[in-house]
């Protein structure tokens, strides 16, 4: 059996229906109407343990009711979630012992306590062992740089820094999955950088399942190989995160070095379906080219008419170009296959 066991999940919401203002509130008080909202409608997935997902989608997609229903902190309304072994909602406790979780926008530290301190209650809460916190503590304040901040109280640290301390602790207890939910939100590059370093390196070193919701694509790119798409409740996309870029990222850039600034022959490269030149200075030439159209050793070879290529390098798509247009209804990922003759000439 998978670590975690999905089947026909569903969370139906009761929301109230009001009018606005204090007239509707009124209003709602004396013929209250509500409508039922679907906010998971029959999923089933499977993971397995060491896997790194990343489960993204539009706003109000439903990922974090999924989240809260794989933690046990809401019971789902039909289906069954099993997650290493247990029913998170019915065995919390244990449940509890399996996972960790971090949700961007709350902090799971006491607030006027100094950070260390509340590492230190953790440990009593999930009864580690003194030799594994020491061991994590070591580890985490140096890859997490936490010693700048570790005698400070939660309240007094900046996001970045309460988002690091927040990642230890959730990790402490040498959890066996991790849920993130926007661990990156409002974070600048270099706090970002170091926290996907440390998610990579518990994947990688720990073995640690790894379940991550975000918006910021980035974050996926770097750190998931799996990718599930959520719209509507209804999961659109579960497969490698590798396979979408190769089926539907179509564009690909290279960028040349010349040993000569080029000489006036760049007609060579007007009328050319599928390719255009993005960038021209001196010994600098870049091409876009839609790969479904054009290959890229066509484009390497016309170039090398131009003039000596001493250096070219290819730029891969971003995973976010395309799932933006699956957002915008633009692709339908479960529909298309790739044109099978360019991606051979790939
Ligand atoms: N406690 C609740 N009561 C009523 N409706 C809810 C509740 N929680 C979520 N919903 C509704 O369920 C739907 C899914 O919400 P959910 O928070 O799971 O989406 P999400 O994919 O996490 O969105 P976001 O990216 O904005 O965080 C939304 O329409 C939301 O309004």
């Amino acid at each position: 059996m998978s670590l975690i066991e999905v089947q026909d999940l569903t969370k139906t919401f009761r929301q109230a229906v009001k009018a606005p203002g204090l007239v509707g509130a009124v209003k709602h008080m004396f013929t209250q109407k509500y409508r039922e909202k679907q906010a998971v409608n029959g999923i089933s997935l499977s993971i397995e343990a060491g896997e790194a997902v990343a489960y993204v989608g539009p706003n109000g997609a439903g990922k974090s009711t999924t989240i809260k229903m794989l933690s046990g902190i809401l019971v789902p309304t039909s289906g069954s979630v099993m997650v290493d072994g247990v029913v998170p909602h019915k065995q919390r406790t244990d449940n509890a012992r399996t996972i960790g979780a971090v949700f961007g926008q709350r902090t799971q530290l006491w607030f006027d306590l100094p950070i260390i301190e509340s590492f230190a209650l953790l440990k009593d809460i999930y009864e580690i062992p003194e030799a594994v916190y020491r061991y994590n503590m070591d580890r985490f304040t140096e890859l997490l740089s936490l010693d700048e901040f570790l005698h400070q109280p939660t309240r007094k640290l900046s996001l970045g820094q309460r988002m690091r301390a927040d990642l230890a602790a959730a990790l402490l207890h040498n959890p066996r999955i991790v849920y993130l939910d926007e661990p990156t939100i409002g974070l600048d590059i270099a706090v970002k950088v170091k926290i996907r370093e440390f998610i990579k390196q518990m994947n990688r070193e720990q073995g640690t399942t790894i379940i991550l919701t975000t918006h910021d694509l980035e974050d996926i790119e770097d750190i998931c190989r799996r990718l599930v798409i959520i719209d509507q409740g209804r999961i659109i996309y579960d497969g490698s995160l590798q396979a979408v870029k190769d089926a539907f990222a179509r564009e690909r850039t290279i960028h040349f070095q010349l040993s000569q600034p080029l000489s006036g022959n760049e007609h060579l490269l007007t009328d050319w379906p599928g390719a255009v030149v993005e960038q021209k200075d001196g010994q600098h030439i870049a091409i876009r080219f839609d790969r479904f159209e054009v290959s890229a050793s066509e484009v390497v070879s016309r170039v090398m008419r131009l003039g000596e290529v001493i250096d070219f390098r290819i730029d891969e798509p971003k995973i976010e170009h395309v799932i933006r247009r699956v957002y915008e209804g633009e692709l339908v990922l479960t529909d298309a296959e790739p044109p099978k003759a360019m991606v051979a000439n790939d």
